[in-house]
């Protein structure tokens, strides 16, 4: 997948693309990440590339010239065709279903805006999509590219070894994640649950499905509401409301 991050702090995406994951996934050569500066694209001395609000008010909105011409930039890098996104608090909250449509993208440009914001016209004529990751404000939208793109990544065929698997992952089946454990067996007082210790796959299978559905059910009710339940899940969430205290 190639992706083109538009950014004034284009360093910052040192942090996906040389850790982890992802950072495995760009020496892979599964993801292709171009960063490009909007002051590439000033002219003046002071390489501007924001202005003061029309209307007055607080902060500084960012110019469109600088910022189209580098997404004019972008989706030539990522080859011409390209879905070009502006992380804001505007837009979509991202969830696993549009992490799993944008990984069928060929490419992708992400916008990642500072300041108060951007020029209204570069949203109306060069964004397809805003997208938000949370109903909160940033200093920057470069984490929240970079939130966006450690997710899409792990959808890529072949980013995950065999050991890990996207399938798996919570939300990809709607579900929280099960509890995890890992040595020691004892931790301060505290022990691993006697059915992971025991080999018997199908039990730990349904335990921890048990486990997700608890955990949703509890935390995050509104999943239940949206979700088609197996015949399983439906029978486990009963022992579940059967086995609540009174
Ligand atoms: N929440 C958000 N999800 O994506 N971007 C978000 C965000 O807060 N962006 C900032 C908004 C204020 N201007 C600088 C960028």
């Amino acid at each position: 997948m190639r992706v083109a991050a538009i950014s004034i702090f284009p360093e910052m995406f040192r942090a996906i693309t040389d850790y982890g994951v992802s950072g495995r996934a760009v020496s892979e050569g599964h993801l292709v990440l171009d960063c490009i500066n909007p002051r590439t694209f000033t002219h003046d001395r002071h390489r501007t590339v924001d202005d003061r609000p029309y209307g007055g008010g607080p902060g500084m909105v960012m110019k469109a010239e600088p910022l189209e011409a580098a997404i004019d930039e972008a989706v030539e890098r990522v080859g011409g065709e390209a879905k070009v996104i502006c992380l804001s608090p505007q837009g979509r909250v991202l969830d696993q279903a549009m992490v799993e449509s944008l990984a069928e993208e060929p490419g992708l440009v992400l916008l990642s805006g500072r300041y108060e914001g951007i020029d209204e016209r570069v949203l109306e004529s060069w964004v397809d999509e805003e997208i938000s990751i949370g109903d909160y404000v940033l200093s920057g939208g470069e984490l929240a590219a970079m939130v966006l793109v450690d997710a899409v990544v792990r959808q890529i065929p072949g980013v995950l070894g065999h050991s890990q698997s996207a399938v798996e992952d919570s939300f990809a089946d709607g579900l929280l994640d099960c509890p995890h454990y890992t040595r020691p067996e004892a931790h301060r007082g505290s022990r691993v649950p006697e059915v992971l210790l025991g080999g018997d796959h199908e039990r730990i299978r349904r335990w921890r499905l048990k486990q997700s559905l608890q955990r949703t059910l509890i935390r995050r009710p509104e999943l239940l509401q949206e979700r088609e339940l197996t015949a399983e899940e439906q029978r486990l969430l009963a022992e579940i409301e059967n086995e609540r205290p009174d």
